[in-house]
């Protein structure tokens, strides 16, 4: 389960506080596969960050009851100066796993960065980057995976190596996604979340979901 506890969220801008989320109490449940709808703009990135924890509420708490990756192929979620092989370490760590060799290795192998593995992630292309953020996601089992279009990872061959994986993680583990793409959703998801107006409206059936967002 992830529990939003009175939450909002908001950026200050020069015409006042921006607000992405606005007192919102929802429980998102740990066995259902997701789907967030949502215009432009609308918050569904920092919504997502939000649930992963790579940001902060600005009032309220989230709180996580279960294993919640970042979100997928996040690209700036590592440290720049330090290097792919540092980088996996560090996340390792922070997973509590002490011997970390033997995930350093498979995420060298299976992001096909080859020897920029062991240089600082800032020399690496986007490309490179989207790739060895998947394959960290990868290495570990999470209970809950967040993550927005998975298809913007690497060429034909290699995003097809990553929907393999993943199909995998998704026999143990749910999903919370955020596409545009309806049949994407339909495909992935059973229930929906409409952001608009800084509220979460909640869908049991993304089909709902889906119907009241094209409408509008
Ligand atoms: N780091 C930031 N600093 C200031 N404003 C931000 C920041 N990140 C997002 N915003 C603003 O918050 C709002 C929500 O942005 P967000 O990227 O979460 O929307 P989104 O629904 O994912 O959009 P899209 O569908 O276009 O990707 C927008 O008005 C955006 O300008």
């Amino acid at each position: 389960m992830i529990i939003l506890d009175n939450v909002s969220k908001y950026y200050p801008t020069k015409f006042g506080r921006n607000y992405v989320l606005r007192d919102v109490n929802v429980t998102l449940p740990r066995d259902r596969n997701i789907g967030i709808l949502g215009a432009n703009g609308a918050g569904k990135s920092t919504l997502l960050r939000l649930l992963g924890g790579m940001d902060m509420p600005s009032r309220g708490k989230v709180t996580r009851q279960c294993r919640v990756s970042w979100p997928l192929a996040l690209n700036g979620g590592f440290q720049g100066s330090m290097t792919g092989r540092e980088n996996t370490r560090f996340v390792c760590r922070i997973h509590g796993v002490r011997d970390t060799q033997a995930i350093e290795e498979w995420v060298k192998e299976f992001s096909e960065i080859g020897q920029h593995f062991e240089l600082p992630i800032k020399a690496y292309s986007s490309g490179m980057k989207s790739k060895f953020s998947f394959a960290v996601s990868m290495a570990f089992d999470f209970d809950i995976y967040l993550t927005d279009e998975i298809t913007s990872v690497g060429d034909a061959r290699f995003k097809q190596k990553c929907i393999d994986t993943f199909t995998q993680k998704r026999e143990t583990a749910s999903l919370i996604m955020v596409s545009h793409d309806m049949k994407n959703l339909r495909q992935q998801c059973d229930m929906g979340i409409l952001l608009r107006n800084s509220k979460l409206e909640i869908f049991e059936n993304i089909d709902d979901a889906i119907r009241i967002y094209q409408s509008l």
